[in-house]
Parts: structure tokens; sequence; C-alpha cells
């Protein structure tokens, strides 16, 4: 698909509502990533830090809220929203994210911004766009209120979110989590920074970048979103953007300095970086990717973050290796549900459904196993909320292996063991403030 042009700054409206605006349309209109479009046109219109915050609340909140949204524009507009022109639709949807789901923006700029952004790309969709945003300033807020989240179609529709996951979690988490789990998908998820101890610390971090943020072991929880990509400690490789969950996986592996790990599935190589700094680059990584481009790109990445130890394979994950590692980190293609709230558009892709994938999961975990010598431990993980990719992949493959048991994760970690099978982690944005990953650790019998 061709992504639609960006947009000069237009007069009376502010960068950042520009920016939000430019990225709705190329996320909905040009199937971009919501996160790629931010940093685009954020460093093209060349935001600040505070504007970079209201941006990201502006795009990500309308792209994550948008079925939501779509709901009160058609009962205003009495019209279908695909049908209406997509200037249109994206001036309008941004217009009534503010009104309804926002209460430091004035309505006055809501509307009149996005009657600006209207006039600029379709003219003639002005006056529309203007009168469905003065009535949703009066109606949009009872009509949402009335909206109930007691099924899982209704939920979907009150928390925006596809049916089939609403369904997935009202079954696996009972329709409290559910609920809860959709709203918290709709926050903005925590900005995690992972200090490169292989060239840094956190504190020396905190320093260097001068961010409001508090230091918590090897990272930094920051309190404002952070364009990593854009800093120069990014190229110099002093850090790696990583949620806290997806930092534990690589601390429950707990590689020691000396040893040999395999780690399947490694790009874009947020693990792998973090598995050589916690060998303090003494051993090796064998890191397997099979898209080659991925592969050079973590290639990259390991040589940023002086990573030495890493080897890249550029191959797939079911194919043999020899049987001697002594740790194996099996983190295969899942269907992201966990991270649905820093990926905003992720739910709305077709991709990567759990059914879909689970036969995929369960060959690179035994791959995984065959490569593990006696005595060896193995960490499966997956950034998502779904049984049948997580648990029961798990649960089978410790079925058919004797020789194989299970570490009880929920002694070590009890704020984030698992809600039905608490030897294994699910860490869940509602109730954990951070993404949603699922940690199992086995061991191999000597
Ligand atoms: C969940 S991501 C891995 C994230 C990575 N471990 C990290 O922490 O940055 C899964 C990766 O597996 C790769 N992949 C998918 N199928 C594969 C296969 N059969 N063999 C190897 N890699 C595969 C994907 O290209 C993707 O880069």
């Amino acid at each position: 698909m061709d992504e639609p042009s960006s947009p000069d700054p237009i007069a009376g409206v502010i960068p950042a509502r520009a920016v939000a605006y430019a990225v709705i349309r190329r996320v909905f209109e040009g199937g971009a990533w919501a996160d790629r479009a931010l940093h685009g046109e954020a460093r093209r219109l060349r935001l600040d830090a505070r504007d970079l915050g209201l941006a990201t609340q502006l795009s990500y909140g309308t792209v994550q809220r948008v079925a939501t949204l779509d709901h009160v524009i058609e009962q205003l507009a009495g019209r279908v929203p695909a049908k209406l022109d997509k200037p249109v639709l994206a001036a309008l949807r941004l217009g009534v994210f503010q009104l309804t789901f926002l209460d430091r923006v004035p309505a006055h700029a809501a509307v009149g911004e996005s009657v600006e952004l209207a006039k600029r790309d379709a003219p003639r969709g002005a006056g529309l766009v203007n009168a469905v945003l003065r009535r949703a300033s009066r109606e949009a807020r009872p009509l949402i209120a009335r909206l109930k989240d007691d099924t899982p179609q209704h939920a979907a529709l009150a928390h925006s979110h596809p049916e089939w996951i609403a369904q997935l979690w009202f079954d696996a988490l009972g329709p409290e989590d559910a609920r809860a789990l959709m709203a918290a998908d709709n926050t903005s998820a925590e900005a995690v920074l992972r200090a490169n101890t292989l060239k840094t610390t956190a504190v020396e971090l905190l320093e260097r970048l001068q961010v409001d943020a508090r230091v918590e072991q090897d990272a930094l929880i920051l309190d404002q979103p952070f364009d990593a990509f854009s800093a120069p400690e990014w190229e110099q490789g002093l850090l790696m953007p990583q949620s806290r969950a997806a930092m534990a996986v690589g601390r429950l592996l707990d590689p020691q300095p000396g040893e040999r790990v395999l780690d399947l599935c490694a790009a874009p190589g947020g693990k792998t970086t973090h598995l050589a700094a916690l060998m303090r680059n003494e051993g090796q990584v064998v890191a397997v990717e099979k898209h080659v481009g991925r592969a050079g790109a973590l290639t990259r990445t390991a040589a940023r973050m002086g990573a030495t130890i890493v080897e890249v394979q550029n191959r797939d994950a079911t194919e043999p290796a020899d049987g001697t590692f002594d740790r194996v980190l099996v983190d295969p293609p899942c269907s992201d549900l966990g991270t649905l709230a820093s990926r905003p558009d992720a739910r709305w892709r077709k991709a990567g459904r759990p059914e879909a994938l689970a036969g995929l999961q369960q060959q690179i975990l035994q791959a995984g196993a065959n490569a593990l010598r006696p005595g060896g431990t193995l960490v499966y993980s997956t950034c998502t909320i779904s049984p049948g990719e997580n648990e029961q992949v798990v649960s089978a493959f410790l079925a058919g292996h004797p020789d194989f048991t299970v570490d009880d994760l929920g002694t070590e970690l009890p704020l984030w063991k698992h809600p039905t099978m608490p030897q294994h982690l699910q860490t869940l944005p509602h109730r954990d403030r951070t993404d949603g990953f699922f940690i199992a650790r086995l061991r191999r019998a000597s």
C-alpha cells in the first residue's frame, strides 16, 4: 500500500497534533507501524521532549481506541466511517479522541485544529468535521459511558479490541481480568531503557541522558516517552529500550561468563545483547535468526553494543544444532498480545493469530531442547497472553520429555506468577505495569 505523503507544518495547528494526524493517516491508509511513523514524523518536525509526549499520547491513543471512536463517528455523522474521505476520517478520529478521552485539551483546540487539518487535505469535508466534532463535544462522552463491557463482543467495542482477542482473554483470564487488561492496553506503556553494562552503568546513563527516571537494577524506568532511536547514546550502543518483563527473560536464563548459549529467534537482539552483557562478554552466544534482513540488523546491533561474543547464524531455528549448549533461550514468533500498549496498531493487523503459531513454537522448543547438554537450562518465553502459545506448548513438551523438569519461577518471582499455572510466570500489563510475557524455565536431567 502507498502511504499518504506527510504534511508540512500547518497554520493554526500545533506540531504535536500535525504529527499525530500524519501518524494516524500513515497507519490506517498506508499500513505503517505507529512507532516507526511517529519516529519519522517527530524527527521531521523536530519535536522536543514535551511535544513528543503529547504527539505520542494523541497518535497512539487514537490508533488504540479507533473502534470506539468509529462507533461515535458513525452515530454522530450518520455515516459508515469507512465511506468518509480519508483525511476527514483521520481528522474526526483525532478530534473525537481528544474530546472523549483527554481532559486537559480545550474543546475549541480539538475541534478547530481538526477542522484546519481537514481544510488542507479535503476542503469540502471541513464543514462535516466541524459539525460532527461540535456534537461530539456534547454527546460523545455520554455515548461512550453507555457502552457495556459484560460480554466479549461488548468489551471489544468499549475497550477497542478485535472481538477474537476479547474472546480469548475472557476465556483464559475471566471477564474481570480480561476487561482490565484491555483497558491497560489503551494506556501508554512504561518506558524503560536497559543500560548496556558492557559499556556503561544505569547510573552513568541517567546522568548522561538527563531524563526523569529511577534506576532499577541495570535499567532506567522513565517518567516520559523517550525517542531512543534518535539519541546519540543509541548509536553509541549505551542503551536498549526493553521492558522489565523482557529483561526478566535473560536474568532467569542466568547465563554465566564462559558458557555457550544458544538464542533461538534472536532479532532484533534485545535479549541477545542482554545475554552477552550478563556474561560479561566471556563465552559464546549463538544467535539464530531466519530472516536475512533481521539477521543483518541483529549483527549490527551486536556490533554497536560491543557484544563481541555473539555469533549470528542466519538459518531456521528448527534445524538441528549440536547438543552441547549450557543454556538455550527459545523466544519464538508469537501473537504479540502482551505488547499492545507499546505497539498500538498491532491489534488491528491480521497476521500472527495464536492458532497458526503453536505448531512452529513447539518445533522450535523441540530444536532448542535437542541442542541442550544434559544438566543444561532452557527458557521458553513469548510476549503474549495466549494459553495455546504458552502453557499448552510447555505442558505438551513436558508430557513427551520425562528427562526435563520445570523450575518453580512463581516462588522466585511471586508477583509475576501465572494465574493458573503458578510454576510459570505470566506478566499482565494491568497487574504488573509491564509487557505481557510468558516465561517458563526447564532443566534437562544430567
Ligand atoms: C519474538 S521475535 C524475537 C525477539 C528477540 N528474541 C529479542 O529479544 O529481540 C521472533 C523472531 O523470530 C524470527 N523467526 C521467525 N521464524 C523463525 C524461524 N523458523 N527460525 C528462526 N527465526 C525465526 C522472526 O524473524 C523474529 O525476528
